[in-house]
Parts: C-alpha cells; structure tokens; sequence
C-alpha cells in the first residue's frame, strides 16, 4: 500500500497503523502527521494483547491493526479522548523535561493514534531498584491513560557501559551475567506491567542486543556516525564531566550516546514507538535520538523524550544499584517484607512525596491523608502504610503484600497471631537467626538464651530490657527474670523467636 505525506485526505481512507510493511522511515512519519492534522479519518485504538519478545520481529504487527474511515462528525467525536497523561506527571512531580510542549496535546487528542512509549534498562545488576521503578510507573501512567508501554533491556548497550552521571567507567560484564542479568529484569517487568489493572493495557518487552549483534562497524559509521555531529556529542553533560576527570573517557563510552540514539531510529522506523522516557540523566541520550530521527527521517517533531526527576534519598543521594543497601525490586533479592518495611519507616517529611511519586492514588486521597497528618488524633504511620501497601502491590502483587504484612504482624511484639514454623522460616530470611542444641534451649534460663543467641552482648543488657518490658519470646512479653524455656514455647520443635523492642530480633532454631 503506497502513500506519501503529499496525498490527498480523501485518497487515505485506509491505513494500517501497525503493519510489518512500515520500514520505510518516510512511511511512518507521513503516519503520524497524518492522524494529527486529519479531521475525516481516524484511527481507532489498537488493542494488543500482553506479550513480550526479545526477537526484532515488529510484535504490534500480530494484533489486528482496525482502521475506520468516517466523514460523520458524531462518529468523530466517539473517539476515544485520552485523559493528559503528561498534565498527570506534571502534577504529580514526575515530569522533568519534553522536547516539545506537542506531546501534551498529542497524547490526549483523541485523532491521535495512542502514543508508544519506551524506557531503557541496562542489565547491569539481576534486578531493577527503586530507582529504576520511575520509569516503570511512568510506563504504567502511560499504559493507564490508554498508550502502549515498552521496556527494553539493554543487552547490547549493556555492554558498553552509560557514562551518564558515572564517575568512572563501569565494569565489563561477561556473557553469563548478562544473561542472568537480562532475564532477571525482564521477569521484574513482565511481573509490573502485565499486572496492569486497566485492561486496556499493552506492554512488550524488546532487546537492543536483537538488532546490534549483526550491525558491522562500517555500516554502523554509515547509518549513524555519518549524521552525529562531534561538537554536540562533546558538549552532553555525561561527556563533558567526564572529560575533565582524571580517568577521561573511552572511545566505547563516547559512542553510548550513539547507540541509544539508534535504538530510538529502530523503534521509531520498526515499531512505531514514538515517545522515550527515562531518568533526567538520560535526557542528553534521549535528545540524541530525536536529533537523529529529525535528521535521517527528515521530520518535525514525530518523536518525543520525556524525562523525570531523579528520586533522591532524603540526604540528596539518588537511589541506585550502586548505594549501599539498593532497594531492589526482585524478591529473590530483597524480600516483600523487607521491601515494605522500608516503605513503612520512610519519614514523615517523604512521606507525601513518594505517594505522589510512586503511587496511583488520586491527588484528593493523598491530600485528605497530608491534612490528617497535622491534626490531633493522626494515628502515626498512617500515611507510611498507605504507601506501603500500595508499592508492595504494584511492585510484588497482592500475594507479595499479604505475605509481608503477615510477615509483619508477625514480627510485631506483643501481636497476637499465632506464630507457626512455616511463617519463622520466612521470617528468618530477613533477620537474624543462629542454631542451638536442644539442651542449650530447653530448660535453660532466659537471660542465657538471650545472650548465647547474639540478642544482648551481656545478661545484665537482658534483665534491663527485661525490666523495662521490652523482651519478648513468641511475640509474648517476658517479665520473669527467672523465666525459664519450656518445651511448649519450642514452635513445633522447632525453633522460636526472641525480640527485643521493636527492632532487634533473632529466631533460635533447634539444630
Ligand atoms: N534514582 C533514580 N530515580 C529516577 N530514575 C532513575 C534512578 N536511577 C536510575 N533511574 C533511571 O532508570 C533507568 C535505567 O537506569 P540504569 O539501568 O542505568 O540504572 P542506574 O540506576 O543508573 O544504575 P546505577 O545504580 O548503577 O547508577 C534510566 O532511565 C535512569 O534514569
Ligand atoms: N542508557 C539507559 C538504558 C537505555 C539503553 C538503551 C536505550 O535505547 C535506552 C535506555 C541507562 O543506562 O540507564
């Protein structure tokens, strides 16, 4: 099917949106500018089923690309109108920087076809970490205002290392870990964003490693390094601080900018994505794509790159992989219930900023909970649960949150649910435990378990405690100094479970 942007309206009654055929780069961009300015045709929303690939094969190709073509004004305004998803970021803090104030009307103008908006990760650790969750909320954002998410894993840019806010260098990863890497990351995304409650939602997933493995030197120098001006790769921020540290910068490093500026070029010709997001430390690589599209495909404005703020720990440090104690995302790494606690003991001056940023709660909810906090009678922590919960659900599900609330109440002295093996070993995952014999637990004193399982460093700390009714075995408060283990307090035979105040716990297990 042959059409050009000179066509008459008339003349385009039918065109496929998503059609394996759409690898001429003219083709897509006379696409989009199409269905912005025509008034008579419009092109109703794809719905796509969740899949994932890693292959290059365009995936939307597989769902049924409708197209209707109507001159009726009423039928016009049936189109579906979009809710701004950019004003909601705004709002929400979550937006930093657009390359052009047109994405605010492209992404709610119901002639518009709904936008396909992609965020890149490296596979840099075998999970994502809070930090990287922005970009996943902002793709889910994106998802819940009717446009279709796409994560793709850096499996070839992932090799060469972003320089963009590093310091040194990163270090070479070899093939296994990148495999493990890949594969963990691309469970976490699969997990978030297929879990989507709207069920107009559609996400893919691709890897970058799928169309670089076969490009050659030459033909990259051809296709890309022909358009890329040195002056303004010299002039990003991510080269330019590099440049003036000790280690300087490799050519590899260098070329990073290049590579994700193509990715942008392939998606854009290939798939039809035509919105990047990410960080505000990749706003220099994002821009670095449009740059190319505009320059190779010869277009205004048919791409466009959003960024959003970093989020920051309240000290001013970003989190990332790379801090001490990351937040990460996988439970194999960091279970739901540690995940939650975090949440849960975020300080009250964060508090209404991260349910802004990393919730879907409406703004009037969070508003009503912000005014709550400074009135007599606020329950403490209210706000911190809230947020809890729902960042437990959306990143670990509903199983991942009821889990680490059991966890939790479990955990709580003096709580009343009863405690049994199963739920100690889960427990035991995140605190620490030791292994004792039967004969050092049973009918030993208190005081002396206490001490021998690493709780207090001498008996006296433990009768203080004890005194001051901050002991605990089981959950149950113990008062008696002379207290005494008997067999009924060893869950199952287990094992049980010492807690001193609300932190310091320890769980003895029979060995
Ligand atoms: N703290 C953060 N806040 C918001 N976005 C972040 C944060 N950290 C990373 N991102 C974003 O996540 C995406 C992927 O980043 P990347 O894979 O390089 O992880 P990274 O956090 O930069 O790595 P590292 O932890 O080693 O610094 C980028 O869009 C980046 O801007
Ligand atoms: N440069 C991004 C990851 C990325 C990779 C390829 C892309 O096309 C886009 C983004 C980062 O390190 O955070």
């Amino acid at each position: 099917m042959a059409y050009a942007t000179g066509m008459t309206l008339a003349s385009r009654s039918i065109l496929p949106i998503c059609s394996r055929s759409l690898s001429s780069p003219l083709r897509v961009a006379s696409l989009l500018v199409f269905t912005e300015i025509s008034s008579s045709t419009f092109f109703r929303r794809v719905q796509v089923p969740h899949f994932y690939s890693t292959s290059t094969t365009p995936l939307f190709s597989s769902a049924k690309c409708s197209v209707q073509s109507t001159s009726s004004p009423e039928t016009v305004s049936q189109a579906v109108s979009r809710p701004n998803v950019v004003d909601i970021l705004e709002e929400r803090g979550l937006l930093e920087s657009i390359t052009s104030n047109n994405l605010r009307s492209a992404c709610s103008d119901p002639k518009v076809t709904p936008l396909r908006v992609y965020c890149g990760f490296d596979p840099t650790a075998e999970s994502l970490h809070l930090g990287n969750l922005l970009g996943i909320i902002v793709l889910s954002w994106f998802q819940r205002c009717g446009h279709q998410a796409v994560g793709l894993i850096g499996g070839a840019t992932g090799r060469v290392g972003d320089p963009s806010g590093k310091s040194l260098e990163r270090p070479e990863l070899d093939a296994d870990t990148l495999e493990k890497n890949i594969a963990g990351i691309k469970k976490i995304i699969i997990k978030i964003l297929g879990s989507n409650p709207s069920s107009s939602s559609s996400y893919m997933i691709l890897n970058n490693y799928d169309w670089w493995k076969d490009m050659t030197m030459l033909e990259f120098l051809n296709k890309v390094g022909r358009f890329a001006r040195v002056g303004t790769m010299m002039a990003k921020e991510s080269v330019k601080k590099r440049l003036e540290s000790e280690q300087g910068m490799s050519y590899t490093e260098f070329t990073y900018q290049l590579l994700q500026a193509y990715d942008f070029l392939h998606l854009f010709k290939n798939e039809g994505i035509n919105v990047q997001i990410g960080g505000s430390d990749q706003w220099g690589n994002i821009t670095a794509g449009t740059d190319l599209i505009r320059k190779i495909l010869q277009t205004e404005e048919a791409a466009y790159g959003l960024t959003f703020p970093l989020l920051l720990k309240n000290d001013g440090t970003k989190f990332g992989k790379s801090e001490d104690g990351a937040i990460w995302l996988s439970p194999s790494m960091l279970s739901p219930y540690k995940f939650y606690q975090y949440f849960f003991s975020v300080p009250d001056v964060d508090v209404i900023r991260f349910l802004k940023t990393l919730t879907f709660l409406s703004l009037d909810d969070i508003k009503i909970l912000e005014d709550q906090m400074s009135k007599p009678g606020y329950v403490p922590n209210t706000a911190q649960i809230k947020l809890a919960e729902e960042v437990t659900r959306f990143v670990h599900g509903e199983e991942g949150l009821k889990e680490a609330i059991k966890a939790t109440e479990a955990l709580r002295p003096g709580a009343e649910t009863k405690l049994d093996w199963n739920l100690i070993e889960r427990i035991a995952e995140d605190i620490p435990s030791c292994s004792l014999s039967i004969d050092r637990v049973s009918g030993s004193s208190i005081v002396d378990l206490s001490v021998s399982a690493g709780l207090f460093e001498s008996k006296s700390a433990a009768r203080r405690m004890l005194k001051q009714g901050g002991f605990y075995m089981n959950n149950e408060r113990v008062d008696d100094e002379n207290k005494r283990v008997e067999e009924e307090d060893i869950v199952e035979g287990k094992g049980l479970v010492l807690s001193a105040g609300k932190k310091n716990k320890v769980v003895v297990r029979i060995s």
